[in-house]
């Protein structure tokens, strides 16, 4: 069972994997946990497939049992309607997903969804029932030009949460847009600082309660090599995987962290 702020590895699969690949990734992943005896009480494990690999990822958690959590990589603000590409919500419950990213900054960046829409897709989230993943950052420009690196976050954080009441289950993600597929993974302590920041936040905008239930994720360059030292500070709940899930061997690694030597 998956208590408050049990350690959560989201591997975020991108525009990679069509349906066939997605099932056996799926089924090797579930394999080499199942070898290795990973402990879904310690850690819970969730994908984030395209949306077209969602219902072959169902299918084969469904069929054989597995503990695998997943989740959409973006959604509509709309529920139903004439939006033509769009998504909703109630379609990605329907296929039994859990969560929902919103805003990743490829999001923000390359479709320019800004603090208003990703507000309203937390809101469609929640909605559904789906647990928005809100993904926040700076780039490094921001970073330079900030005298607090977690300003841009923070901002971010209070807009895309702005209709969010007290109590309600949300997972936030602090990905430092300069170390998303670069190798610059931001060290354990520039990780921490923020993610201590956010956490804070939530506490003036949803009370200390919500504040310390709430599960922040570090994501940018998350390897085997880098996840133990981030996964030691006391605000980082887990992390969210780009490339490094797309490989079984660096994502069953990093989902046993705690195996690490010196971990
Ligand atoms: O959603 C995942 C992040 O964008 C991190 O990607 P990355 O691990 O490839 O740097």
């Amino acid at each position: 069972m998956v208590t408050a702020r049990t350690p959560l590895m989201a591997g975020n699969w991108k525009m990679n994997f069509n349906h066939l690949q997605s099932i056996a990734f799926v089924q090797k992943l579930a394999w080499t946990l199942k070898d290795v005896q990973h402990d879904f009480e310690q850690v819970e494990v969730a994908v984030f497939p395209p949306f077209t690999d969602i219902r072959s990822v169902q299918t084969i958690i469904q069929a054989d049992k597995l503990e695998l959590e997943y989740g959409a990589q973006d959604l509509s603000q709309h529920d139903s309607g004439a939006y033509t590409g769009d998504i909703s919500g109630e379609f990605i419950r329907t296929l039994g997903a859990r969560y929902a990213l919103v805003g990743h900054s490829e999001r923000r960046t390359i479709h320019g969804e800004d603090d208003e829409i990703c507000r309203a897709k937390v809101n469609a989230a929640l909605r559904h029932e789906l647990v928005p993943v809100l993904c926040v950052g700076e780039s490094l420009e921001e970073r330079e030009a900030s005298a607090n690196p977690a300003d841009v976050s923070i901002k971010q954080l209070k807009a895309g949460l702005a209709d969010v009441t007290p109590g309600t289950e949300i997972v936030i993600a602090y990905e430092p847009v300069w170390a998303i597929g670069t190798g610059q993974v931001a060290t354990a302590e520039q990780a921490q600082e923020v993610c201590a920041a956010l956490r804070g936040a939530l506490a003036e905008q949803l009370g200390e309660e919500t504040a310390a239930a709430t599960r922040i994720l570090y994501g940018g360059s998350v390897k085997p090599g880098n996840v133990a030292s981030i996964m030691r500070e006391p605000d980082i709940d887990g992390a969210l995987i780009g490339g490094a899930s797309l490989s079984i061997e660096d994502f069953s690694s990093i989902i046993r962290y705690r195996s690490h030597v010196g971990a």
